[in-house]
Formats: C-alpha cells, structure tokens, sequence
C-alpha cells in the first residue's frame, strides 16, 4: 500500500501469542489484557534497548473491547481493564516515542467474540485516528471471504479518509488460503501495508518450520508482490517464550530477517532471558529485515532438511543467506557448498561473516566453495558482501 508507511517491515510488540485473551484481571492481574500490560511493555522496549534497536509498534490485539458498542455506535475499550480508555493509552505509547497498534475483525466479531467492525468501518476507522492509532490489524474471522476483495479497500478507504497515517495489518489472504483460495496477491498489496498468509503461530519449532515451509512453496507468487510499503506477515516472533532452544530462535529470527517479515515480538519483555534478547537486539540481523531495497528472499536449494534461502541486500550486489537445518539427527551438519550455489554468482568477490557471531569467514569468489557447520534445527546466517563493484 503505498500510503508511505511500512517502507521497511514494521517492528514492534504484539500481545497475542503470548498473552492470547487472558482477560482474568481479577486472578492474573500482571498477564490479563489490560492498560497496564502495554503500558509496562511500552516501558521495557524504551528502557531496555528494544526501541533503540528500531521496534517502534506496540499492539494490542484482540480482546481489548467492552463486550458491546457504546451507544453511539463507537467502539469501547473493556472499563474494567482499560479504564483510562484507549486515547489514554495511545498517548501513554506516544510519550515513550513508540508507536500505537489495535486490532478489529473485517466480520461481525472478532475470533475472541468482540464486536466486529462490519457495518461500523467508517465509525471505526474514526475513532481509531481519534485515539491517535497508528497501526490497525484487521482480521477475518465470521465473515465471508467473497466480502473480502471489496471489503478490505473499503477499510483502507476510511483510514485514508480519517487523513491519519495508519499503517495497514490485513489478514485478508490468510483466511482465503483457509477456503483452499488463491488471494489476489497483487490486490492485496495495493490495499494493504502488511498482510498474513497463512496460520497463527504457536510456541513451538514444529510452527516455525510449518510456517517457512508454506513460504518457501511461495504459491501465488507473494514474494514476488512484496516490496517497500507492501510486505509478507509470517506471524509474531515467539523468541523469549517457552518453546524454542536457542538455534531454533536464532533460526526464527534469520528467517524472517531473510523473508523480510515484521518483526513483532510476542514475549513477556519484563522476564527476557539474556540469550532472547541478544537476538532480538542483534544488529546485524536486522539491518538484514530492515534493507531498504526492501526485496525478500526466496529459497533457491530444498535438500532434504536442508534449505538454502538467499535475499538480494545492499551495498549493490550482496546478499544474506541462510542455511537452514530442520532436521533432528543430533550432530552438527558440516557443509561444503559453492558459492554460487548459495547465490553468489557475481564476477568479484565476496567477504563472507556469519551473522550472529559476527565471525568473519572470507574471502570468495562464486567457484570457490565455503565449509559451513549448521546445528540440529539451526541456522547460519551468512552476510556476503560484494567486492566487485
Ligand atoms: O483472536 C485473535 C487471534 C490473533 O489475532 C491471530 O493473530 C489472528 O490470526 C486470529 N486470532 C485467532 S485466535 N484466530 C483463530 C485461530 C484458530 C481458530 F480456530 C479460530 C480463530
């Protein structure tokens, strides 16, 4: 969507997939979906680097809504879990420097039974700019797909209508490929900044793999659509949770580097373990999610468990690639791969570092071969930058 915004994948913090629609404030008041969470999440990303690093956005997502509209027909924050509203709260985000998500359902409910936006879109994409919303995921639950096609310009329409910048979440094709449909790739990204493709992550590697499995297919050509202001949405970063061992969250974290995903953590930011948040503050990696050519990776080798993915990044002619181990046979996999297999494919050379480490590896051209070691369900993540020019 090219309304200025998303020129680079978004990144920031969603509740959801950690804190899902705990709304047991009574009995859980430090993890319910309430004011204070984000408020608290809000502290933690400008005080504990995560703002510095760029992650700007901070989402609430579903269950924040009173369970009826009010009577003007707007839209209301739960009284009892957000008692200083919405607005407040917005402003409360805007005063760390940070940025203010919400979330709504294109149908007549959101997946956790909240009123739905259907019939009241131009209301709400009012009362969002109201409260100063910068960013609004629209989901898909109960509706019908047909409604979509047209139905996710109308939203787009009435943000741009309210003349505030809103960064678009849309998870319009997500719920087609749920009907076994092809989306309208190239619809979607005229209409919206970031849409989700497929299903909700969970806290696990089997959800990770399923996810970057269903990428690399690439079906309906999405990467080919995607580009500054317009990019894929493989779901939340689940680093800092419970499920996955360390290589499997350096892996999470380069794919959707490589994919030019957003990056939007879904983690208790007030208990990080250290080794999280090294790679959610690494540097190196996301300059890689961040380049502004904006152009996503693709997978360009799928041996068995082994997969090869290459992203185009700048200085003109380098890339990143990562070499992507799912497979569980307990040793290390020692590789020794041609450099043009894994991309590199220009007349010049290329200084090769591996990013996490931030381990240089050397010097070489596309016939020389390079020794790579990937991990049981790990990564290495490459940085070759190009010489030739
Ligand atoms: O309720 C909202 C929740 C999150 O916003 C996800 O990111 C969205 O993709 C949708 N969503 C959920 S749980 N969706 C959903 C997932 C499984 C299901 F059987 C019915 C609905």
């Amino acid at each position: 969507l090219d309304n200025g915004l998303g020129r680079t994948p978004p990144m920031g913090w969603n509740s959801w997939e950690r804190f899902r629609c705990n709304v047991d404030c009574d009995n859980d008041p430090e993890n319910c979906i309430g004011e204070k969470l984000y408020m608290q999440m809000a502290d933690r990303m400008a005080a504990d680097g995560y703002k510095d690093a760029g992650y700007e956005y901070v989402n609430v997502d579903d269950c924040w809504m009173a369970k009826e509209r009010g009577p003007d027909g707007k839209l209301q924050a739960d009284p009892k879990r957000f008692p200083s509203g919405m607005k407040a709260l917005g402003d409360y985000i805007h005063s760390k420097g940070l940025k203010f998500g919400i979330y709504e359902d294109f149908g007549t409910q959101t997946c956790g039974g909240f009123p739905g936006s259907k019939f009241f879109m131009e209301t709400d994409a009012q009362t969002f700019a109201d409260w100063g919303v910068d960013l609004l995921k629209l989901d898909g639950c109960y509706s019908n797909i047909e409604d979509m096609t047209s139905g996710y310009p109308i939203m787009e329409f009435f943000l741009n209508k309210t003349g505030r910048p809103i960064l678009y979440s849309c998870s319009w094709p997500a719920y087609f490929v749920a009907y076994k449909k092809i989306p309208d790739y190239k619809a979607i990204a005229k209409s919206c900044n970031i849409w989700r493709n497929y299903d909700d992550i969970q806290d696990s590697w089997d959800s990770v793999t399923e996810i970057v499995n269903y990428y690399a297919k690439n079906k309906g050509n999405f990467f080919e659509v995607a580009g500054p202001g317009s990019f894929n949405d493989p779901d939340m970063l689940i680093i800092g949770n419970f499920g996955l061992s360390r290589d499997q969250q350096r892996a999470q974290m380069a794919m959707w580097a490589i994919m030019a995903a957003p990056l939007l953590m879904s983690a208790d930011l007030r208990k990080m373990d250290p080794y999280s948040k090294s790679i959610l503050l690494n540097k190196d990696v996301i300059a890689i999610n961040q380049d502004p050519m904006g152009q996503p990776g693709s997978i360009i080798l799928d041996m068995n468990q082994i997969q090869i993915w290459f992203r185009p990044v700048m200085p003109k002619g380098s890339a990143a690639f990562a070499v992507l181990y799912t497979g569980s046979y307990g040793t290390p996999e020692k590789l020794s791969l041609k450099c043009e297999t894994l991309g590199m494919v220009g007349p010049g050379g290329y200084n090769v570092t591996e990013v996490f480490d931030g381990r240089y590896v050397g010097m070489f051209k596309s016939a020389d071969n390079i020794n790579i070691t990937v991990n049981p369900s790990g990564v290495f993540l490459g940085k070759a930058v190009y010489l030739g020019n």
